[in-house]
């Protein structure tokens, strides 16, 4: 008996008659010549095209030369193209930004499309996995759009049918050192479609001197950094509640000292207080005079000022009930802003139980209701997890700085934070490299982003007390 089998099956057959022959006839379909040569054609016509498309600059560059040349001659090739290149030399000289704009990063884009990202992309793929080798041929994501920003190139891939966004954000290792950068982050463009962000330098790398305190009284969002684009690091205050979380000496006291520093204005408006707590008596006691008798040190006198916010927080809800859904500062009912620094130290670490409970509970009351009428919450914190800080969902506005450990990135900053790109606990613990440098959740968007805040000196803490005493607010 004969049976017909596809050629594909052959190795998947056992026969259990041994008496059966078994005649394998592999389908051989013979594709004519014409045909491989149109699809090639194709293939190099509309992949010159696209090139061209996208890299009009390079194009014009790479060719241009080698056709006059060929047409004319070299003398008269270089009489031609003479003054353009002398006009794209001025340029890039007189105006640098708007040459790297409009020419200089899409010519980067192009030599790195060629030089690293095409030329790398088969082994990357295959040896991490995104890609898969099957009876000799390659099925690849597609490399597609490559755009290169002052510090980092953005690369668009179209995944394969069936793979997952996880699937590259696990292999953000892979892709980095794949394609020569140090980190990689992932994001998500559209159905199929990701980012992959390759940092070709850290604009971050270097400090930030405290920033010019704001002309006039501002309530946020305020400037208290930068962020890895370039862009100013807006921090929302009216709100919300911040958690600050990062290890010892990551930079807590940078953020906490430039959000004050940006609401000095208000503050001495009158539309702001400050109410310090600082059970570690260092970070803010410089600062004594900007708090307006609201200031505690001691874990009794720390809850002091917890339940006296609680009570103000009380007694402003009750008046606005039914008047007012939110609350407006105002010089008689200005936004209180209740600054912890090291919250563990008045919760998980405190001996005394009563005490313990009493800024527990006060603090778990201003963080749930205190938004809508005016009081918000920034705490500082080094160690995230639930047994030191069981209230930390709780703040709506999370900060990662340099964490020890890879797994506290999710518990500061959001399941699959860390996945996603924010490398908090590889964050430099050289002060000069790392310290304010961190991660924070924008709320419009779930990749994270990376920042550093600008340092306050004890110096610009002394002359922003002074600014604000001779200023008649103290
Ligand atoms: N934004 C910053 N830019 C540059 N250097 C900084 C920055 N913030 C802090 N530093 C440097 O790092 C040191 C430690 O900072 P800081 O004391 O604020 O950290 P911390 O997180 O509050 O630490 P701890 O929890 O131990 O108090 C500072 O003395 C300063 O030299």
């Amino acid at each position: 008996m004969f049976r017909k089998l596809p050629g594909d099956e052959a190795r998947n057959l056992v026969s259990t008659t041994p008496d059966t022959a078994v005649v394998f006839r592999p389908a051989v379909v013979k594709t004519p010549a014409i045909l491989t040569i149109l699809t090639w054609a194709w293939r190099m016509i509309s992949s010159l095209v696209r090139t061209t498309w996208r890299h009009p600059i390079a194009a014009f560059l790479t060719t241009a030369p080698i056709v006059l040349t060929a047409l004319y001659g070299w003398r008269v090739a270089l009489l031609l193209l003479a003054p353009p290149l002398t006009g794209l030399i001025a340029w890039a000289l007189l105006d640098r930004p708007t040459f790297a704009r409009h020419v200089g990063y899409r010519l980067l884009a192009w030599w790195r499309l060629i030089w690293v990202y095409r030329r790398h992309w088969q082994p990357t793929m295959i040896v991490s996995g995104l890609g898969r080798h099957l009876r000799g041929r390659d099925y690849l994501p597609k490399l597609g759009k490559i755009t290169c920003t002052s510090w980092a190139d953005q690369v668009t891939a179209r995944m394969l049918n069936g793979q997952a966004v996880k699937d590259w954000s696990d292999r953000t290792d892979h892709l980095a050192h794949g394609f020569g950068a140090t980190t990689c982050r992932v994001a998500v463009l559209k159905s199929g479609r990701v980012l992959l962000t390759f940092p070709r330098h850290d604009p971050l790398a270097v400090p930030l001197p405290a920033l010019a305190i704001p002309a006039a009284p501002t309530l946020g969002p305020v400037e208290i950094g930068k962020r890895e684009d370039g862009t100013p690091w807006l921090l929302k205050i009216l709100g919300t509640h911040i958690l600050i979380s990062g290890a010892t000496g990551a930079g807590k006291g940078s953020i906490i000292w430039s959000v004050i520093r940006a609401l000095l204005p208000a503050l001495a408006a009158g539309l702001v207080q400050v109410w310090a707590l600082d059970p570690k008596l260092m970070e803010l006691s410089y600062g004594k005079p900007l708090f307006g008798g609201h200031y505690a040190a001691t874990p009794e006198a720390c809850a002091d000022l917890l339940d006296a916010a609680v009570t103000l927080m009380q007694e402003r809800a009750a008046r606005l009930a039914g008047v007012q859904r939110t609350h407006t500062p105002t010089e008689q009912d200005p936004f209180v802003l209740v600054v912890v620094d090291e919250v563990a130290f008045l919760t998980a670490y405190q001996q005394d139980r009563d005490l313990k409970r009493r800024i527990s509970a006060a603090l778990a009351t201003l963080t749930t209701q205190g938004r809508a009428v005016g009081v918000g919450v920034m705490a500082a914190l080094q160690d995230p997890r639930k047994e030191v800080m069981n209230i930390r969902n709780l703040f709506p506005d999370k900060i990662a700085l340099r964490l020890d450990e890879s797994e506290q990135v999710d518990m500061v900053l959001g399941d699959g934070a860390r996945d996603r790109g924010a490398l908090a606990d590889q964050i430099s613990s050289t002060p000069e490299l790392g310290a304010g440098v961190g991660y924070v959740r924008l709320e419009t968007s779930p990749d994270p982003v990376r920042v550093r805040a600008a340092f306050v000196s004890d110096a610009d803490i002394h002359a922003m007390v002074a600014t604000f005493t001779v200023g008649g607010a103290a």
